[in-house]
């Protein structure tokens, strides 16, 4: 594990501010704990050899000490600021990446990986920024100063240091790559964790009903006791290496002040300086040794922080640049001998597909569960990348367009539409979102849903509506847009058979291009065409 992930400076203007002003307040602060040593040694000396008062001495000590606490405080407000600005840099460029990955990428546990990773486990950079990143900086300032102004006073003093001070930094990152492979697997417990959670909470009143909930309890248990063991291993490894480096200290300290004061006994050494150099030997040693002990704290951000760069130097998919769409009013689809295969799939999700879409043609997909019809949909869309095939609008392969010029032609219902808080008119109007009022009441009485009131509250994820409802606001959402071509993943499931039949006769009324996967026989009937996914070779019946 690196002490410092140059890609994190790379990616936040705010960690680089924040470095920066660490290094001042660093060097100050060097300068301060040299000033207090040596206030500190002259009123010693002035009482002792002198017998002199330490009024003068004492004024100063005190302003010393009270700048170095202004300079903490500093230090920690610029921390708390940096962690805050470059966690939300950070949030800002994974969502923007995902969104750009697509809904393939992003589906199954992958997205719950990531709502930890975009939550709790980000949260955790704040000990890195506030502890550990500035504690670094002291490490590599303090000791350096301290160090050169003890060789002004007592060179063997300063050589014991210089010679002992590399020993901590090498047991710390004997320690680190320890620790590196715990933190990582405490990252992993975690996801799981929360993946686990999240899918016995969703799934509890199926569980329920099947009398299957408390045998929950078990799995549960193993899951969390995973994640017990991997943070009290974290914490065995943090309380020993602080231990260790701790010893190393006071052996190094040790060995600086019997020469001291062998020295001193001797007549070899000065007191005032003899004082000097034994007040400033652990300073130069507490920096490093606090660094080993922040690391622990941070190593959890750290291994955050790597995992975000993983979801962020995930190759893009080729984005065309291509911006003359072609129009799909006018213009036929076609795909040609397409194969998907979702990453980490022996099997492919569609093979060899084919499939011709004329303007104005109502096109059915069926198939038996799993053959691969939401996958066309998605291949249509752009937003998964077929391994082989192609498709084809207006003599251009469909990839060299730009991808949001050329979703902007598509209506898309999917199987499990996603609905946002807020209201009914709200949701539908996302797919146009100048629509009027009397706009957004047609859309919804053309989706078979003109009961709904377009004031009515939408919960997250779609709550406090039923299943047919959610599916028919995001039918109302496809139909207000003005794209030439309609997606519609099982449109109808969840309606009685004469909304259905209304749904389809307004489909058909609309004049646009509809791709619709479809089950049930009316649905099947009203098509122009049906294709039948899976086959080894399409089958395609005209009706
Ligand atoms: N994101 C994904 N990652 C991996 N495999 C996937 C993913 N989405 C779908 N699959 C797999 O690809 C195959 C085709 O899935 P698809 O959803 O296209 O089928 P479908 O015909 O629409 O099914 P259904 O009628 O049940 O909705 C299935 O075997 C499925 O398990």
């Amino acid at each position: 594990m690196k002490p410092l992930d140059p890609r994190l400076l790379r990616r936040a203007r705010a960690a680089r501010v924040f470095l920066a002003g660490s290094v001042l307040i660093g060097v100050a602060t060097g300068l301060l704990i040299i000033l207090q040593a040596v206030l500190l040694a002259h009123g010693i000396a002035d009482v002792v050899l002198r017998n002199e008062g330490v009024g003068q001495v004492a004024l100063l000590l005190a302003v010393v000490i009270a700048a170095r606490a202004g300079l903490q405080w500093l230090q920690e407000v610029v921390a708390q600021r940096a962690a805050a600005a470059v966690k939300s840099t950070l949030r800002r460029q994974v969502l923007e990446h995902s969104l750009k990955l697509g809904p393939a990428w992003l589906s199954g546990e992958r997205s719950s990986k990531l709502t930890t990773l975009l939550t709790k486990g980000l949260d955790d950079l704040d000990p890195y920024f506030a502890r550990y990143l500035p504690q670094l900086v002291l490490a590599g300032t303090v000791p350096a100063g301290v160090v050169a102004w003890m060789a002004t006073g007592d060179l063997l003093a300063a050589v014991t240091v210089l010679v002992t001070l590399p020993l901590i930094p090498i047991f710390m990152a004997l320690v680190g790559w320890a620790t590196e492979a715990h933190s990582r697997r405490r990252q992993h417990a975690l996801a799981v964790l929360a993946h686990h959670f999240s899918d016995v909470v969703a799934g509890l009143p199926t569980l329920k009903l099947f009398g299957r909930a408390k045998g929950q309890a078990g799995a549960v248990r193993r899951v969390t006791d995973r994640h017990r063991v991997a943070s009290m291993k974290s914490l065995r490894l943090a309380f020993l290496s602080s231990f260790v480096l701790e010893l190393l200290a006071s052996i190094s300290v040790a060995l600086v002040a019997v020469g001291v004061g062998l020295r001193l006994v001797e007549g070899k050494l000065g007191l005032e300086t003899a004082l000097l150099v034994l007040i400033l030997a652990p300073e130069a040693y507490l920096p490093l040794r606090q660094v080993g002990a922040h690391f622990h704290a941070s190593a959890d951000g750290v291994a955050a922080s790597e995992e975000v760069f993983r979801v962020l130097e995930t190759p893009l998919p080729e984005r065309g640049e291509r911006t003359d769409v072609p129009d799909l009013r006018v213009t036929s689809l076609h795909l040609h001998d397409v194969t998907v295969r979702y990453p980490g799939r022996d099997e492919p999700a569609l093979k060899a597909f084919d499939l011709d879409l004329w303007p104005g043609e109502v096109v059915a997909l069926a198939g038996p569960s799993g053959a691969g019809k939401s996958t066309v949909i998605a291949a249509v869309l752009g937003f998964v990348v077929p391994e082989s095939g192609v498709m084809v609008a207006g003599g251009s392969a469909a990839d060299e367009f730009e991808p949001d010029l050329w979703r902007a032609q598509f209506g898309w219902v999917p199987q499990r539409p996603g609905l946002r808080v807020g209201t009914i008119a709200d949701n539908v109007r996302l797919g146009r979102p100048t629509a009027t009022d009397e706009q957004v009441l047609r859309a919804l009485a053309e989706a078979g849903a003109s009961e709904l009131d377009p004031a009515k509250p939408v919960g997250e994820g779609g709550q406090l509506l039923s299943g047919g409802q959610r599916r028919r606001v995001a039918l109302a959402r496809a139909l207000i847009t003005e794209a030439p071509v309609l997606l519609l993943d099982e449109p109808t499931a969840g309606l009685d058979a004469s909304s259905e039949a209304a749904v389809v006769a307004n489909l058909r009324a609309s004049g646009r291009t509809v791709l619709l996967v479809a089950h049930r026989p009316a649905l099947l009937a009203a098509a122009d065409r049906v294709v039948t996914v899976g086959a080894a070779a399409n089958r395609m019946v005209a009706v």
